[in-house]
């Protein structure tokens, strides 16, 4: 049988991701695809907060791009990072497992032992947001750039803190950076720890080799979470935090949303069946229904 190619970002973690997915294919098919690597607009612009930028999609238009004109046959994704509307000519075939889902803290052991008006790098409002609800007296400075960048600028003193998801340090070996922080303290953003692949809508041949290496219960859940934030009106420079986790046949999905300086926020809890694609919308309208006007402002419009 003939090879197929990987689409990917360039970074070292989606280069990591993508051989991972390389590999679990290899393992269940004997076929070893070519991995291609395509520049997008998120990798060109490195200094100024992504929110900003303006425009969609920057970590994917150029991979859908080459996607849809058959210079790749899959793309391989940091979930975290995709929009929750897509192309109608792509389709999601398969995540890996997840990973650990939790930040980790760099810099200090935990958000309490940080020193008074401590300086957090950081691009991402939801974990701004999260840590002055804990720590109103910290400021963030904004933080860009792949994992090695971010912990470079902590090295040079540009912060005195920054949070980085688990995920990734561990996919790039580097386990035993900074401290995991506790769900209850920061819950993550939706779909942080998974990995999906992307193939063409109408390709039979990689639905097929893809659907060997899916992980169901990672689908589900990563799945439920961005209906949450579609469900919301929200993307991923939103402040809000989701996670859905699977027990037996239930699904339960956990969510908060936070105003800006975190001082305000809103947490919800649903339970139903996995398949059940009413839940993520009946968390959004209960999260909104309740939402100070500090956060509802943020979402929905
Ligand atoms: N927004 C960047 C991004 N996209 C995915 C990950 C980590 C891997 C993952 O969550 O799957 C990161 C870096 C980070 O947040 O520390």
């Amino acid at each position: 049988m003939t090879g197929f190619r990987i689409g990917t970002r360039g970074s070292p973690l989606a280069l990591t991701q993508a051989a991972m997915v390389r590999d679990a294919l290899k393992a269940a098919h004997g076929i070893e695809g070519e991995i291609v690597v395509v520049r997008t607009t998120g990798d060109k612009v490195q200094d100024r907060p992504l929110a900003e930028i303006g425009g969609k999609a920057l970590w994917t238009k150029e991979l859908d791009r080459a996607l849809l004109g058959g210079e790749i046959d899959c793309a391989v994704h940091s979930m975290k990072d995709v929009e929750t509307v897509r192309p109608e000519a792509i389709v999601i075939a398969a995540m890996l497992p997840r990973a650990d889902v939790r930040d980790r803290l760099v810099g200090a052991e935990t958000l309490a032992a940080l020193k008074p008006g401590a300086v957090i790098g950081t691009a991402s409002p939801r974990r701004a947001a999260q840590v002055k609800r804990h720590r109103p007296d910290v400021t963030t400075v904004l933080f860009r750039g792949n994992v090695d960048t971010r912990l470079a600028k902590l090295a040079a003193g540009e912060a005195d803190a920054t949070l980085l998801a688990s995920a990734g340090l561990a996919r790039l070996g580097r386990h035993d950076v900074g401290h995991a922080v506790p769900l209850q303290v920061m819950l993550p953003a939706p779909a942080q720890g998974a990995v999906g692949i992307e193939v063409r809508a109408g390709d039979s041949r990689m639905l097929g080799l893809l659907a060997a290496i899916d992980h169901p219960a990672t689908r589900a859940c990563v799945l439920a979470e961005r209906a949450l934030l579609a469900a919301l009106l929200a993307d991923c420079h939103s402040p809000v935090a989701a996670l859905a986790t699977i027990e037996g046949a239930i699904l339960t999905i956990e969510a908060e949303l936070f105003s800006e300086d975190g001082s305000a926020h809103v947490h919800g809890m649903i339970e139903g069946a996995p398949e059940d694609p009413m839940l993520p919308a009946a968390l959004a309208r209960d999260l909104l229904d309740r939402a100070p006007d500090a956060v509802r402002a943020l979402f929905a419009g």
